[in-house]
This record gives C-alpha cells, sequence and structure tokens, in this order.
C-alpha cells in the first residue's frame, strides 16, 4: 500500500497519508484507508490512531485530477457516497482517531479531519472547504459536519466565501482541540494519545459508541445506551482494580478485560 504508512508502536496505530504533492484523496488512497482500518480492527492491542500527512500537508481534499475520469452524474454521486461511508466509519470507529494538522487540510481532507475524534491542528495550518470556488460542492459530509463544530453562521462563511481559516482560529472555533506549533505537532499528538492508551480498553470502546449518540441528537436513546453500557463495565476485571487502586490511592493496571 503506497499511499499510507502504516505502524503500531506501543498501543498506538500511526496511519501516514503519503501521496505527494498535495496527499489528495485519491479512490486509491481511499481504499487503502479502509484496509488499514480492517488491520487495526483485528489488531486487539491498539487503543489510539493518530492520522497525519507526510510532507507539506495534511491532505488538499479530493484528487481533483481524478474527477476529469469521471462522466455521468452516478458516478459522481457514487465517489462522494463511497467517501461518506468511509468517513462515517471513522466516526463511529471503536478506537479514537486523532488527526494531526499541518499545511493545509481542504475541501476531502478537512472532511476527513472532521469525521476523526479529536484534531491538533499548527496555528498556520490553512483548513476550509473551497469547493464552491471550483464550482462544485462539498461532497464527503462537508456540509452537515462542519456545522456542528464552527455553527452555521461560520459554516455559510467558510463554505460560500471558499475561503480557509488558520488553525489558531479553527481552535478558537472549537473545530480543533489544540493549536500548535509546528516542531510540537508530532509530541503534542502522540502525548494526548498516550493519555488515552493508559486506560482500559473496554472502556474506551464503550465511549466511543456512546460520544455519536449526541451527535445525532439522539438524547434518550444515548443516555439509554450509556446505562447499559455503565452496568456492563461495572463487571470487567479493570472497573474492579481501578476502584480498587483509587481506594489504594495507587496507580491502576489494567488488563484491558
Ligand atoms: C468530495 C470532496 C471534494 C474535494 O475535496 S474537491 C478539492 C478541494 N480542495 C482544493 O480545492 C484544494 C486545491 N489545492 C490548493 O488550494 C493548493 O494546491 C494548496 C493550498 C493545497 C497548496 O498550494 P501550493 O503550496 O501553492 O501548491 P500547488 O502548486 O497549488 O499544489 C502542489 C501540487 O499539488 C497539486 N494539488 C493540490 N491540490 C490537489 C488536489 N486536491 N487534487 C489533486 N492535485 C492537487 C497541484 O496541482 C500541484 O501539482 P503540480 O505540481 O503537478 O502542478
Amino acid at each position: 500500500m503506497n499511499t499510507l504508512d502504516f505502524e503500531v508502536v506501543n498501543h498506538i496505530a500511526y496511519l501516514t497519508i503519503k501521496s505527494p504533492p498535495a496527499n489528495a484523496l485519491s479512490s486509491t488512497l481511499l481504499r487503502d484507508l479502509s484496509t488499514r482500518l480492517d488491520q487495526i480492527e483485528e489488531d486487539i492491542s491498539v487503543k489510539a490512531i493518530i492520522l497525519r500527512g507526510d510532507g507539506k500537508f495534511f491532505s488538499a481534499g479530493a484528487d481533483i485530477k481524478e474527477f476529469t475520469s469521471l462522466q455521468a452524474a452516478s458516478d459522481y454521486e457514487l465517489l462522494a457516497k463511497k467517501g461518506q461511508e468511509l468517513f462515517d466509519r471513522i466516526e463511529h470507529f471503536s478506537v479514537p482517531v486523532i488527526a494531526a494538522i499541518h499545511g493545509a487540510a481542504l475541501g476531502g481532507g478537512l472532511e476527513l479531519s472532521m469525521a476523526c475524534h479529536m484534531r491538533i491542528v499548527t496555528e498556520n495550518a490553512k483548513l476550509g472547504l473551497p469547493e464552491l470556488t471550483l464550482g462544485i460542492i462539498p461532497g464527503f459530509a462537508g456540509t452537515q459536519r462542519l456545522p456542528q463544530y464552527v455553527g452555521t453562521a461560520k459554516a455559510y462563511e467558510m463554505i460560500l466565501s471558499g475561503e480557509p481559516i488558520s488553525g489558531k482560529e479553527a481552535y478558537s472555533l472549537g473545530l480543533a482541540n489544540k493549536v500548535v506549533d509546528e516542531d510540537m505537532l508530532e509530541q503534542e499528538v502522540r502525548q494526548l494519545a498516550e493519555k488515552v492508551i493508559i486506560k482500559s480498553k473496554p472502556t474506551i470502546n464503550h465511549v466511543m459508541q456512546l460520544i455519536p449518540f449526541a451527535k445525532t441528537g439522539n438524547f434518550a436513546s444515548g443516555v439509554d445506551a450509556e446505562a447499559k453500557a455503565f452496568g456492563q463495565i461495572f463487571g470487567t476485571d479493570d472497573a474492579k482494580e481501578g476502584v480498587q487502586a483509587f481506594v489504594e490511592k495507587r496507580k491502576p493496571n489494567f488488563q484491558d478485560k
């Protein structure tokens, strides 16, 4: 798989988009990403994923050059559906994905990062949905996810003007969890992942299932699922260990079961 580098180190899967010059999201890259997710799902040791871009950018979006090979409206619709399904899979993945954004996350690149669970950005990164500038519209769920993060007024402005915002502004709007200097990005993202991987895997998995209920606005179903999961988690060895460790004033030793 040439479009993505992949390695697992200390419970963290590193997925690095490697598709020069702009890390455009070609159909090959999207397929490779899906295959890597399959692989990660099989690897019970993985407790966090870091998604990043090699070279100058995180990703400049869908591969504009590939668009010229498509003809019918149904071909474009299928392309959008495939991207949407993959990003939906990421949003509902059982392991958290942290996007490390530098350079640019534009169009499909921003849409991909918005499907991730957390984003750390560099101050000068450009984040935007410039599709209208190309005479097209966002197709990988950008019209739906962007307002969830920045509110509808800012989403209208960003999509209709086509102008990107900086990493600094993305953080101030709540689109990013943290803004950092470019030379600190790798370290900051790893430190966040390290805070996740010391947790018990069943607790991570439950949270990953529960938070998406909040996004769909289905509060009643969400709290119902939360209560069931809360009941289940108390049957695990790690819950017993975590509570016991608190009482004994020591750090827990989780076994991920
Ligand atoms: C459903 C989803 C839809 C979409 O995502 S539509 C795509 C939305 N994205 C965009 O419109 C972004 C387009 N790209 C840019 O605005 C700029 O580029 C950048 C800001 C990312 C970088 O600007 P700079 O540093 O000046 O570099 P450069 O010379 O423009 O680009 C370097 C090379 O990268 C190719 N490239 C850039 N973006 C894409 C892309 N999205 N798809 C395919 N190729 C891309 C260029 O053509 C060029 O290539 P060469 O060196 O061969 O001329």
